[in-house]
């Protein structure tokens, strides 16, 4: 049986000041394991608990609930701030750009500028509710951060310096909640998928999911294995980016989510914390390899958009 690793995070979890330097040792070791063999991580004990994300995922569903003439005007690509901010429709969306769309909705929580306008109309509290996640999210991220270059030997500040303006519209990191609708067998197309084989595009994912299965990840073997919820942890991931500024050390492994099987009428829920690096970094291979050429962060997230948009 495949396993990704569980790994606790309680010596350097949101709160503590600065982590021991036993406790940092233990953590580069295990996470550097994690992320060199699997390319994910059960985190425990991060500090982020199931109520904060059970809010989140509820305000969430609400929205999404919606009519969409209530959804409309919060879509994807219309705030001029920020165009990936804001509501992806079903089937809008191809992870895999070979396969038909994703049959899952979104909202992306890509901008916290003040000019947004966010959804309020039977969703209280909706904005206070995602930027407060964003914000959590934001911190455990540069703490993993810091420690993934620890892990490799390296300056503590490599990757974070990258990572400044996490939060701003010079800086990707998009909050993403996702809701998969019941599915309708008799409906669904040849290779649709819930969300089709993917990696994620930037640096490090953090992925919170509800108790409905079908998450899988592709092992080193070629194997699809289940990655399922496990209550009050954040599975974290390497995504292609970090794959590429450590010359390939750590994985960006792909994962896709299953259709669930027919007669099973489930919604399911997840929410993806996409941590990107600022827009005008310099992305270069970390041990000087110089194994793929430098790129600059933002031309890389916007190629790899045009292409699950089908353009
Ligand atoms: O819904 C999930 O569990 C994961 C979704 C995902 O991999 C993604 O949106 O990139
Ligand atoms: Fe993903």
């Amino acid at each position: 049986m495949e396993f990704i690793p569980v790994v606790d995070f309680d010596g350097y979890k949101l709160g503590i000041g600065d982590v021991t330097d036993q406790n940092l040792q233990k953590l580069c070791k295990e996470l550097r394991k994690a992320f060199t063999e699997v390319g994910f991580v059960y985190l425990k004990n991060t500090g982020i608990d199931q109520r904060e994300v059970d809010r989140v995922m509820d305000i969430s569903k609400k929205f999404f609930l919606l009519s969409e003439d209530e959804k409309k005007p919060f879509s994807r690509g219309s705030f001029v701030n920020n165009l990936n901010h804001g509501w992806v429709s079903l089937e809008r969306e191809s992870l895999n750009p070979r396969n038909p769309g994703d049959l899952k909705e979104a909202f992306n929580t890509a901008s916290l500028s003040p000019d947004i306008k966010w959804p309020s109309d039977g969703v209280n509290g909706f904005r206070d509710i995602q930027v407060g996640f964003f914000r959590r999210c934001k911190e455990l991220s540069l703490r993993v951060i810091r420690v993934l270059a620890l892990s490799l030997g390296l300056d503590s500040d490599v990757f974070l310096k990258a990572h400044r303006l996490i939060g701003s519209d010079k800086n990707g990191t998009t909050l993403r909640s996702l809701y998969y609708p019941p599915v309708k067998a008799e409906s669904v197309k040849e290779g649709q998928l819930r969300c089709g084989e993917h990696s994620d595009y930037g640096s490090i994912t953090l992925v919170f999911q509800s108790h409905e299965a079908g998450l899988q990840v592709l092992n080193c073997k070629g194997e699809f294995f289940s990655a399922p919820s496990i209550p009050g942890t954040v599975l974290i991931n390497i995504a292609d980016l970090m794959q590429r500024w450590t010359g390939d050390v750590f994985v960006s492994a792909v994962h896709r989510v299953l259709l669930p099987s027919v007669g099973d009428s489930n919604t399911r829920q997840s929410m993806a914390f996409f941590v990107q690096p600022d827009d005008d970094a310099i992305v270069s291979c970390c041990d000087g390899s110089n194994k793929y050429p430098p790129v600059k962060a933002l031309d890389y997230l916007l190629a790899r958009f045009s292409e699950s948009y089908g353009k």
